[in-house]
């Protein structure tokens, strides 16, 4: 909320006012939405309504579809399309994304095109999302695409519809916050470590209200994709919205792209985006700072992305905690994790290793589970190790970089974009009681399968997991840049 004597305004509030259609007397506002992102768990229902309305999308080029969470990683069956998907209620659900997209003329990339990959992956590689754009989807991390400087959150089923049919979007303004990180990141710490690190500082709520805005130097000097695994994890940090502002490294990343403006349009693009940063002395309702030089890489222990500690401290004590809300917490998450009180992290065995998902499954994700990988094997006690790129043009450049040989030879499975074990809506699941290290985001009791136990970590510390057969703290890996 700018400050009503302070006319300077935050990267939040200029999104919000581009986008502003009308305020209303309650309170709440229309908002314009600029792209609308669809997948096949969240648009079933919103596209009955549609029907059944009698109502078409009013912008349907604003509209891209893709599956994600429910269509199989596995190569073989992969290969069977649609059709040859074997659980029957994926199968189905895929197939009527695809009914539906054909139906009310949707662009699609369909379950096995070159476009195919993770929602919150192709937006960006794509240039369907771009800088300044009020972006939605059926999905709580959508949160990712802010790393462009754009305005974006996750919507509900009913709003998928109302969205659709409107292009727009009732809502209230939220609060800024400003999540800051100067200094220089440690080798071996990545955005995940910074994110885990903010999450355990702030909880699960400190956000919520806020849209977040992620700043400083260590920030500023991330690539693309480390803003996104960034902004992907603001809503396990209570904040429906994380962005980051646009500067050269965001114009770099987006230039060129398939959807990208070319030629006069991206000039005028440019010098209108060069505008999304907080101006200086901008109001922000709250501060958050952290050192980088500080963080270390991170693991979750717990059944909540907030309990998490770096890789060389103990599972915590819950007789230390005075809280007796947060005493309860921390008893139940060590009942349900199979760890007791004291024990080193780096005793931690794991069953499997999932190095995936909207978070990290990036290319520069990819290469550097590989750098760790190379050379080694994983250790015969983990069962499995699977490494799911985000999205087809992810796969296609690792194969260019061989990434898939140095994994396969390491004993890692090699698999097809999708979601995947993140929340186990395709074949690849946990058993009960297994430990596994995982660079997604959530790590709720049963997120990877009924019964499982996740901790949540950086794709190069899954892989230094992975080859231990335990945690370890990757910096004593050797080759860690
Ligand atoms: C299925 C979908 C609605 C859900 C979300 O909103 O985030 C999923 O992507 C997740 O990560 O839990
Ligand atoms: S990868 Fe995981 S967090 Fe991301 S959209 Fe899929 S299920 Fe949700």
């Amino acid at each position: 909320m700018g400050h009503p004597e302070n006319k300077k305004q935050t990267l939040y509030d200029k999104l919000w006012q581009d986008h502003l259609v009308k305020s209303r007397d309650d309170g709440t506002a229309l908002i314009y939405i600029d792209r609308h992102l669809i997948h096949e768990v969240t648009s079933p229902q919103a596209f009955e309504g549609l029907r059944l309305a009698g109502r078409k999308p009013w912008r349907t080029d604003s509209v891209v579809a893709t599956p994600d969470h429910n269509v199989p990683s596995d190569a073989a069956e992969r290969a069977g399309g649609i059709e040859g998907i074997q659980d029957e209620v994926s199968r189905i659900q895929v197939k009527t994304l695809d009914e539906n997209c054909k139906d009310f003329g949707i662009v699609e990339f369909g379950i096995n095109d070159p476009g195919q990959g993770i929602v919150h992956v192709i937006g960006p590689e794509t240039g369907v999302t771009l800088p300044g754009m009020t972006v939605v989807c059926g999905d709580s991390h959508t949160s990712t695409h802010g790393a462009l400087g754009a305005l974006a959150h996750g919507i509900g089923t009913s709003e998928v519809e109302h969205v659709m049919a409107t292009q727009c979007l009732i809502q209230k303004k939220m609060k800024n916050m400003l999540v800051r990180v100067d200094g220089e990141l440690g080798p071996g710490v990545t955005a995940k470590d910074v994110v885990l690190a903010i999450i355990g500082k702030i909880g699960t709520a400190g956000g919520t209200g806020y849209a977040i805005e992620f700043g400083g130097s260590a920030i500023r000097s991330m690539s693309m994709e480390g803003r996104m695994t960034i902004c992907n994890m603001a809503i396990e940090g209570g904040a429906r919205a994380g962005m980051v502002a646009v500067d050269q490294i965001t114009l770099d990343y987006v230039k060129g792209k398939p959807y990208a403006p070319k030629g006069e349009q991206w000039d005028r693009a440019v010098e209108n985006w060069s505008r999304l940063h907080s101006d200086d002395g901008a109001h922000f309702d709250a501060i958050v700072e952290l050192k980088a030089e500080e963080i270390e890489p991170q693991v979750s222990w717990g059944t909540s992305p907030e309990m998490v500690v770096p890789v060389n401290a103990v599972v915590p004590n819950p007789a230390d905690e005075s809280d007796a809300t947060k005493k309860a917490g921390i008893e139940r998450a060590l009942e349900y994790m199979g760890l007791s009180a004291g024990q080193k992290i780096t005793d931690i065995n794991l069953d499997r290793v999932f190095i995936g998902s909207c978070t990290n499954s990036r290319i520069e994700d990819l290469r550097a589970a590989a750098e760790v990988a190379k050379g080694h094997k994983k250790a015969d006690s983990v069962k499995q190790v699977l490494v799911v790129p985000g999205s087809q043009s992810v796969k296609a450049q690792a194969e260019k970089e061989g990434l898939d040989k140095v994994f396969i030879e390491a004993g890692f499975e090699w698999r097809e974009p999708s979601c995947s074990m993140c929340l186990a809506m395709n074949a690849d699941k946990l058993g009960a009681g297994e430990h596994c290290a995982s660079t997604s985001n959530r790590n709720f009791e049963g997120r990877q399968g009924y019964g499982g136990r996740t901790h949540l970590v950086s794709p190069s510390m899954a892989a230094a997991a992975a080859i231990a057969g335990h945690f370890v703290d990757v910096r004593e890996f050797g080759g860690v840049k």
